[in-house]
């Protein structure tokens, strides 16, 4: 899916009228299929960009265009239509407690099912080896039949990724999807998600805390700051300047081994910055 924002201002509505919009002026095109990593410092308008994009926050001012089409201009039904197209994985994924794995993963596939097979789902699930794939590329296939109070949280949220690999969806917008996994399980995390994007041949657009991991997965960069794009570039372009720029005065949140790619020629070891 192609995405155009265009001049795009948008804030929350229960934010405060004094408070400056979340979103200003951001003008963002990528490319159908194309992998974006969103990075930048807390209250920078990330999320807000994803809830955006998944149409469930609608501009205040500029354009959104998801393929050419502006959502907010559809039909009620075209809207739910386009909506079905779409995967948001938020921070915390929305598991009800009791169910079971499986029938919490192949819920993704809600969208794409009729009314029948959508409440029959519920009870038996339809495409169990579907869900156990996807379960097993984060590792979680001996998770198919546990309950989700049952798990970690790290469990919950790999869980949480595992329903893109099922969902009928042309977007991925994936919110912070490392927050509770360790390094190796959110370098493996990310791995998953990249390769299943491009096998389906879906726009990837992540979030994320982790500048390394971004840097090493994801072939361009958007850094955002109170609402704007600071930049937008080539992953092999930003260098540790950039960053220093963009978490200034949020050091702290600035996390993993960054290397500066201005400096390969040296062969420098990677300097850590912070760790939160
Ligand atoms: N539901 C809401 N109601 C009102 N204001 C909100 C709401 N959600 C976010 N905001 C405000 O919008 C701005 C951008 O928040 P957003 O969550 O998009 O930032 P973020 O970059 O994703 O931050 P983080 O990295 O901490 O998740 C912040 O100033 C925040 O206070």
């Amino acid at each position: 899916m192609k995405l155009e924002l265009d001049d795009l201002t948008a804030g929350h509505p229960a934010a405060r009228s004094t408070a400056q919009p979340a979103l200003r002026r951001i003008a963002l095109q990528v490319a159908a299929g194309e992998q974006v990593a969103v990075i930048g410092p807390s209250g920078a308008g990330k999320t807000t960009l994803l809830q955006v994009l998944a149409c469930s926050l609608p501009p205040r001012q500029g354009r959104l265009r998801l393929d050419g089409q502006e959502p907010w201009r559809l039909s009620r039904r075209a809207l739910q239509r386009l909506r079905g197209t779409l995967f948001l994985a938020p921070q915390v994924p929305p598991l009800p407690p009791r169910q079971r794995v499986v029938t919490a993963v192949l819920a993704a596939r809600l969208p794409a099912m009729g009314l029948w097979d959508s409440i029959r789902s519920l009870f038996y699930p339809i495409d169990i080896p579907a869900a156990f794939d996807a379960l097993d590329r984060f590792d979680l296939g001996d998770k198919l039949f546990e309950r989700v109070d049952r798990l970690s949280g790290g469990e919950r949220q790999r869980v949480g990724l595992a329903r893109a690999l099922l969902a009928p969806a042309r977007l991925w917008l994936v919110d912070e999807p490392l927050s509770a996994l360790d390094p190796t399980r959110a370098r493996q995390a990310v791995q998953t998600l990249t390769e299943g994007a491009r096998d389906r041949g879906a726009t990837l657009v992540a979030t994320l805390h982790q500048v390394d991991v971004a840097l090493a997965h994801f072939p361009r960069i958007v850094g955002m700051r109170d609402g704007a794009l600071a930049f937008d570039l080539p992953a092999g372009e930003v260098t540790r300047e950039r960053l220093a720029h963009l978490y200034a005065q949020h050091e702290h949140e600035l996390r993993g081994e960054v290397p500066d790619p201005s400096h390969h020629a040296a062969a420098p070891a990677p300097v850590t910055l912070h760790c939160r």
